[in-house]
Parts: C-alpha cells; structure tokens; sequence
C-alpha cells in the first residue's frame, strides 16, 4: 500500500486527490535508467518512457523517494510523470565539475550522524546542516559511540557553539545507550528520513537496531535467478518496523555541498544574517569590511570563530559554484553568437 509510504503526507501537501493509487508509486531505488518503485500492488520494475527519458535533465530524473505516475505492461512499469518534489536533497557533482547531484526527494528529516570518535566535526556538521537547511530539510543530529567520550557536556558545548538550536542526540548502538530517546522521539510513521554522515559513523548498526537486529537486512531484496542462483541487491528507500521510512544511499557518504543563490536564504545561515543587518555596508562580505558587525561579534567572542570559518568557506564554494555556472551560459551565449555572425558573413558574402 502506498499509504505505508507516506502517500496520504505526500498528497496533503500538494492538494493532489483527485489522482487515482493504482497508478502511483514510490521510487525505493535507482539503478541507471531502472528504477524499483513501492505500489499499491507491491514492488515493481520500472523505466521511463522514451519522452521523459529524453525530456528530463539529470536533476528532473527519478530519484529515490520520488513519486510517480506509471504504467504497467505485464511485469514493467512505465513511469509517465514525475510528481512535484516537496524537497530535495541535492549535492555539489563529485569532482571538478560544477553540476548539482540530486540525491533524494520528499523527505521530511535528515538524520546528520557523526561518531563521537576522529569522526565528530562541528565544522563538518556545520556544513551539513546548512546544505539541509538550504535544501528544506530539517536537520536533526546524532552523534554516535556515546561510549568513547567521557565528558558529554564538553562535545555539547561544541555543538552549542554552533548555535542552531537543533535537536541532539547521544547514542551508542554498541551499549544501547540513548537508543530508546531516538526511537521514541524522532521516527515516526510514514514520515521519510534519511541518513547523512560518512562511513564508519555506525550507520548499519544504528539502522540493524531500528529493524529489530533481525538477521534479514531491512533494506536487502532477494530474488532469484532462472538458474537458482539467489541475488541480494539493496533497496535504498525502507520500511522499519514502526513503520517510519528511511533513506540510505551511497550517495550520503560522500556529501559534498553546493547550493545557488535560490536556495540561500537568510535561514542557511542564521546568525551570521542576523549579525549582518548592523553591518555598515549593505553588500559587506564581512571578510575585511570598516563597520562590519561579524568581525566585531567574532572579536567580542559573541560567535565561534567555526561559525564564522564555516561561513566564509561555504560562501567561497558557493561563489565559485555560481561564478562556474555563469560562465558556463556566458560561454553557451558566446558560442551562440559566434555561430550567428558565421552565419551573417556567409549571407553577407554570397556569390
Ligand atoms: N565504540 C563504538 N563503536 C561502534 C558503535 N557503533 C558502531 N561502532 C563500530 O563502528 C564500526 C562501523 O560501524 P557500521 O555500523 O558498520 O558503520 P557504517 O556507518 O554503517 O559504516 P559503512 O557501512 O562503512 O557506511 C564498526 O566496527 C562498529 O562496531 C558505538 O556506538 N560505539
Ligand atoms: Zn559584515
């Protein structure tokens, strides 16, 4: 049933009713051009049909969590429309090219998970939080191996100093510390969350707990093959047992951040916008500015100097991410005009 994963939300916050379930479903992973979609009659393999394989850009594409209209021919669905996204999570491309990933879509809450050994960052958590925040996403942060530490308040100053008011919490899968806080106050069903955090954090030991330490992986599919053969492969979008919705791609583990100017606002960072409005100049980048109120803030200890830090790095990357984009049309626009004036000259020159 396509309810059980997050439908009636989903619906109720696009005004969308009138659309018929039988021909709905939910994208639970992506493998190229296959897509695995949660329908009301079950799982079901699907791939777009030919017009939206060469309409949609990268970032339109299914993604897991998606949802959308389909088809099905015998055992295949085809995937017509891509209902509209109420969010998504979305990347800088890996490498040096300056493209947005989208990774995931529709998803209520991001679980940031750091390790409370070499793992834990606040500047790392900074930069997660404010990609979520820029993507819409509700950040909530979990910092696991709860057992390593022995001064917790210290590690929550640190987080503190962040100032983002976030909820935070302490576990250890290995003790079972803090685990029943988690589970009682963040999962919720039919609601979609996913992990970010990077390998090693205790990811697959966190998400063995939440499904019961059952020996069968929630997450593993297995089918098999005309010769007998049985073939695991991974769901990337799952159902733990209360019924709560999680989303865990490989793509989390190697977060790298890059937004546009539409997706930053004043609420990516916080204070820093705040502090900003008694900023001299309106355009102050506050690097080196006369009368600029972050660098007094900073020198009067009222922010942490990783705030600050954070911001001025994140802004560097999100500058050059703009500046590559817009160079990227100007060159599309120089090209464009080139071929013109060809094309004038050729005319001019006829003979
Ligand atoms: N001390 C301690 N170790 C833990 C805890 N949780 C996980 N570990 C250990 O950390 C290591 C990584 O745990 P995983 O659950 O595999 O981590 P993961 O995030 O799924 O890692 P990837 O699969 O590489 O993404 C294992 O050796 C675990 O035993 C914890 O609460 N305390
Ligand atoms: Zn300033």
């Amino acid at each position: 049933m396509i309810q059980d994963y997050g439908w009636d939300e989903y619906i109720h916050k696009h005004n969308r009713t009138h659309l018929s379930t039988n021909q709905i479903g939910r994208v639970v992973s992506v493998r190229g051009t296959s897509y695995l979609l949660m329908s009301d009659s079950g799982e079901l393999d699907a791939e777009l049909t030919g017009k939206l394989l060469f309409c949609l850009s990268r970032e339109e594409q299914p993604k897991v969590g998606d949802w959308v209209k389909f088809i099905a021919y015998e055992s295949l669905g085809f995937i017509t429309e891509i209902l509209p996204r109420t969010n998504e999570l979305f990347r800088k491309m890996p490498g040096k090219e300056t493209a947005r990933q989208v990774i995931a879509a529709n998803i209520d809450s991001a679980l940031i998970i750091q390790g409370l050994d070499h793992d834990f960052n606040p500047m790392r958590l900074e930069r997660y939080i404010a990609q979520c925040i820029a993507c819409s996403i509700k950040p909530v942060i979990i910092l696991n191996k709860s057992d390593l530490i022995t001064n917790q308040q210290e590690v929550e100053n640190e987080v503190n100093k962040l100032q983002r008011n976030l909820p935070v919490y302490f576990c250890s899968t290995l003790t079972g510390t803090g685990i029943p806080e988690l589970t009682n106050n963040i999962f919720q069903p039919k609601k979609t969350y996913l992990f970010i955090g990077s390998s090693g954090v205790g990811k697959s030991s966190l998400i063995n707990i939440l499904n019961g330490n059952l020996k069968q992986k929630v997450n593993e599919i297995s089918s098999s093959t005309g010769k007998g053969k049985h073939t695991t492969t991974t769901r990337d979008l799952f159902r733990l047992p209360n019924g709560s919705l999680l989303i865990d791609t490989p793509g989390m583990r190697e977060f790298g951040v890059g937004f546009s100017d539409d997706y930053h606002t004043n609420e990516t960072f916080p204070v820093i916008s705040r502090l900003a409005e008694d900023c001299k100049f309106r355009d102050c980048k506050h690097t080196n500015e006369e009368g600029c109120a972050v660098i007094e803030a900073l020198r009067e200890n009222r922010i942490d100097r990783v705030i600050y830090e954070s911001y001025l790095k994140l802004m560097r990357e999100h500058m050059h991410f703009e500046k590559s984009i817009q160079d990227k049309k100007k060159e599309g626009k120089r090209f464009g005009r080139m071929v013109r004036e060809v094309k004038d000259f050729r005319k001019k020159n006829k003979y």
